[in-house]
């Protein structure tokens, strides 16, 4: 069947990266969209800031919202110890089948596991597949509108500790006011907002950083 734009990126992937080499996964794809065709991956510029609160929060436990090439997905599992581990979820079934190559590329098969479906029905389901642990790191990048509910259901859920932190992209372009209006009005986070670049162009856009306080 015609090759769709994760099956060109995963192409790409497979001839100019390392396998077992996070680092070079991430950079092929980088190259690729800042030179042949541009995909919504959180890029180098925010994937800097990412790389920073991932190192600075050192998690034990991840949730990522949006997987779609697997991306962020390798940028953050590079990053973990080999006992953490990430959840990604995606919703497009053709999207995680090729997320999955590009996270066993990039040799971090072991720490991440990707569940495919919709968050409003995952999310629930979570608290018994981490055996009653909760999630110190949760990065928000699918579907703009479902941040908030998607939060909400977090802190309904118990998966949110004290300390907790949610990192969410694009909270400029394409933007989640909702979202944002809650989480800088809630006396139940402390947010920070970094400003940045939309991938692989010059347009705003930025990540806001929230530490649950319980
Ligand atoms: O739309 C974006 N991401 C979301 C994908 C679908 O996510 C669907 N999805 C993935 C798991 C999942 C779980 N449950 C429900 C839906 C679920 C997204 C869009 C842009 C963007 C910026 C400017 C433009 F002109 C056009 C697009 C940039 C980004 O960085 C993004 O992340
Ligand atoms: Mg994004």
């Amino acid at each position: 069947t015609r090759t769709s734009k994760p099956k060109r990126i995963l192409a790409y992937v497979e001839k100019h990266a390392v396998p077992g080499d996070a680092e070079s996964v991430v950079n092929a794809i980088d190259a690729y969209c800042s030179r042949v065709e541009w995909a919504m991956n959180v890029g180098s510029d925010k994937g800097k800031i990412l790389d920073r609160v991932v190192s600075e929060t050192d998690p034990d436990t991840v949730l990522e919202l949006g997987t779609y090439c697997g991306y962020s997905t390798v940028r953050i599992g590079r990053l973990l110890r080999p006992e953490a581990r990430l959840v990604t979820i995606e919703m497009n079934p053709d999207n995680a089948k090729i997320a999955k190559q590009i996270i066993a590329l990039a040799g971090l098969n072991s720490k991440i596991e990707m569940l495919v479906g919709s968050s409003s029905d995952l999310i629930p389901q979570l608290k018994k597949k981490l055996d009653m642990k909760t999630l110190d790191l949760v990065f928000l990048d699918h579907w703009k509108i479902f941040y908030l509910p998607d939060t909400r259901c977090l802190e309904e859920t118990g998966l949110l500790h004290k300390g907790t932190v949610l990192l969410a992209d694009n909270v400029v372009c394409p933007g989640t006011p909702e979202y944002l209006k809650y989480i800088r009005n809630s006396s139940r986070y402390r947010s920070e907002y970094f400003p940045s670049r939309l991938e692989y162009l010059q347009v705003e856009d930025g990540l806001e950083k929230s530490v649950f306080l319980g």
